[in-house]
């Protein structure tokens, strides 16, 4: 087993404006090659904790180490070490794409052949080719955050961060950053993000932070998350009405509805409580030795069915016969959920759902 490095460690973060508190007490410790999302409603602090992180502002207190340096005693070896892209692009609308490049290139010293070569390939990378030659007054929006972000990555960065990296670009254009931002992580970068987009979080994150007054109230992955909030559920789909009530009499807590021939039951949304149920129902058919369709795939979402087979086999102990169970489906709060849950806010954008694999 390998230990990871720690590419940013926070601790008692603390910033004020004007006698307000507007970072109150952070603490963080995040590891190299892996993607943070840092989440919250507007003014909760986030590009406040970013611009401390990347020496861009004294913090009133705390320590905080980026890449294994001190960013108020070693704030040169910091920025060498780290990229940040913030929310206003800082590409040359008169320049064209490879001349913005270039200019980077010049100022990391990176030299003539460095330089051609570098900017040649993040052309390439960022699908700005044909583009190249052009001024990028005449790029598209999603074109000049890729650019942005190209320009960042000349020097080779091994810890990024991404202040709002897709506000304002349209779901294909933020679509394609995240595939970007998905390589990059394959490549070993760290990423620290900020985001209002809970799906973008859930996308790319491997652990994110929700902050919220300048604390943060919440810190795990997006499944521990969402455990966190009530509402969990797992609905089966049963054959008959006789089945309904049959499910409903053997398994605890079960809410049975005739109509739509479901029953349905509280879930934590672990994949542990999950087992213990898909077993209660096997457990039903063992009587009679039916055969349980093992392995069945689970998909999920808001509406997904989990067994596109059934749940087949399940047998009968008093009335629950073969096949009489032919789906189930799992449906765990989403990451709006929990935002709301924990600020009090709901956000604009898309609802995020999320696959649980069994
Ligand atoms: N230079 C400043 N002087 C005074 N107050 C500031 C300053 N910069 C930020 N603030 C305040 O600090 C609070 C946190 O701001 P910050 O920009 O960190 O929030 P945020 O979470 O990034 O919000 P957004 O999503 O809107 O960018 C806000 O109330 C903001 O008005």
């Amino acid at each position: 087993m390998t230990t990871r490095t720690s590419a940013i460690e926070v601790a008692g973060l603390r910033k004020a404006y004007g006698g307000r508190e507007v970072v109150a007490g952070i603490d963080l410790s995040i590891p190299a090659g892996t993607v943070y999302a840092l989440l919250g409603p507007n003014g909760a602090g986030k590009t406040t904790t970013v611009r401390v992180l990347s020496t861009l502002l004294h913090a009133d207190a705390g320590e905080v180490r980026v890449a294994g340096y001190d960013v108020r005693r070693e704030a040169d070896q910091v920025r060498a070490s780290i990229g940040v892209t913030g929310q206003f692009s800082a590409v040359d609308e008169l320049l064209t794409g490879r001349e913005n490049l270039r200019l980077m290139a010049d100022l990391g010293h990176l030299g003539r052949c460095g330089a051609q070569s570098v900017v040649g390939r993040l052309l390439e990378r960022f699908g700005l080719v044909e583009a190249a030659d052009r001024r990028v007054a005449t790029y598209s929006g999603g074109m000049k955050r890729r650019l942005d972000l190209a320009m960042t990555l000349v020097p080779g960065p091994r810890l990024i961060f991404l202040d709002e990296p897709t506000t304002g670009l349209d779901p294909r254009s933020r679509r394609d950053l995240w595939g970007t931002v998905r390589e990059l992580v394959a490549d070993g970068v760290t990423v620290f993000l900020t985001t209002q987009y809970l799906e973008e979080a859930d996308q790319l994150a491997d652990r994110m932070g929700v902050l919220d007054g300048g604390r943060l109230v919440a810190e795990g992955t997006a499944a521990e998350l969402k455990r966190l909030v009530p509402g969990g559920r797992v609905e089966l789909q049963a054959a008959d009405e006789e089945t309904v009530a049959e499910l409903a009499r053997q398994l605890p807590q079960a809410i049975p509805n005739r109509g739509a021939l479901t029953v349905t039951l509280p879930h934590d949304g672990s994949l542990t409580t999950l087992r213990r149920l898909l077993d209660m129902i096997d457990g039903l058919g063992m009587t009679d030795g039916a055969d349980r369709t093992d392995g069945a795939s689970c998909v999920h979402g808001a509406s997904g069915v989990y067994g596109a087979d059934g749940v087949d086999g399940v047998g009968r102990t008093d009335g629950i016969k073969t096949g009489a169970v032919t789906g189930l489906a799992v449906h765990t709060p989403d990451l709006d959920d929990v935002f709301l849950a924990l600020t009090g806010r709901s956000t604009t954008d898309e609802r995020a759902s999320e696959e649980v694999p069994v």
